[in-house]
């Protein structure tokens, strides 16, 4: 067991129950403070994997190690304890409808509540200051109380986003963040996930559809395509030759945020990223 891991995927497959295979031979370690995107065409087995990461699938083979645990060894109450320290973004989050956004957001802390707290904070919400520090670094503050079935599907995610950046877990697992976002935002977005890991020291892997997004901020880049690494580089060491075997299937142009994608600009943009608002 790696200590220093905060993921480690040890040849792990997975075979949904339909008998659709999604993941093979999948070795993959995340360091505690790393920075991972996932890229990789539909269908690639990016949710797949970050579903296994989360402990929300068991993988059909190979191991998993979460936080220096073997999740899959652990009772239900130690497992409930481990996931508490692992903060999910969704690509839609699974928020109730009704529910106002300042308690979505709390409820990142959730798990780290006793029953009486979790409670009371669903019937009062119990730092208002801190679920509002949380959104306005997504430039959300302004909804705190409005309820969630009245936002639109990239204000759901980036609720999302504020939930986990409350909860301030030790690792991010984010699925497709910010798929519903102008580049704008998904820019800034992406950068507060960031900023989150530089600050707090958590480890961050997330799968990303845009590829400039990914090579600006994150270290490290993981190519996945048929649910098979096709590569796991520094961003710095990505070719454009790379990306287009990856998304060959997908025609010539590759998946951006940015209408024009330079390789070489994103790469700088990472060497030269601002520091987020959290950062300054
Ligand atoms: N619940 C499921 N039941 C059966 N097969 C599934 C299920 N979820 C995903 N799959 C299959 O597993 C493979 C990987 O899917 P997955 O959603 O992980 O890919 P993805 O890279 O996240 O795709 P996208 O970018 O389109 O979201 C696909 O062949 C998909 O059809």
């Amino acid at each position: 067991m790696n200590a220093e891991a905060a993921l480690a995927l040890h040849d792990v497959g997975l075979v949904h129950p339909n008998g659709q295979r999604a993941l093979q031979g999948i070795a993959l370690e995340v360091p505690r403070g790393a920075r991972v995107a996932v890229v990789g065409p539909s269908g690639a087995g990016k949710t797949s994997l970050l579903r296994v990461a989360a402990t929300a699938l068991r993988a059909s083979e190979g191991r998993v190690e979460l936080l220096g645990e073997h999740p899959w060894q652990l009772s239900g109450g130690a497992l409930r304890a481990l996931r508490s320290r692992v903060g999910l973004i969704h690509q839609a989050p699974p928020i109730p409808p009704r529910l106002r956004v300042v308690t979505a957001v709390l409820a990142g802390q959730l798990g780290h509540w006793s029953p009486w707290r979790a409670l009371g904070s669903l019937l009062v919400p119990s730092d208002i200051a801190g679920a509002e520090a949380a959104l306005a670094r997504l430039d959300m503050a302004d909804r705190l109380f409005d309820r969630c079935d009245r936002l639109s599907g990239g204000q759901l995610q980036r609720v999302g986003m504020a939930r986990v950046l409350y909860q301030a877990p030790e690792l991010i697992l984010a699925d497709e963040p910010v798929s519903a976002l102008d580049p704008t935002l998904a820019d800034m977005a992406v950068g507060e996930l960031v900023a989150q890991s530089r600050n707090t020291g958590a480890a961050l892997l997330a799968s990303l559809h845009a590829v400039d997004l990914a090579l600006k901020w994150f270290d490290r880049i993981v190519g996945l395509r048929g649910g098979v690494v096709v590569f796991d580089a520094p961003a710095a060491e990505v070719s454009r030759a790379m990306l287009q075997e990856l998304y060959a299937n997908e025609g010539s142009l590759l998946p951006t945020q940015a209408p024009s994608f330079d390789i070489e600009g994103a790469r700088d943009a990472n060497r030269a990223a601002p520091l987020p608002s959290a950062c300054r």
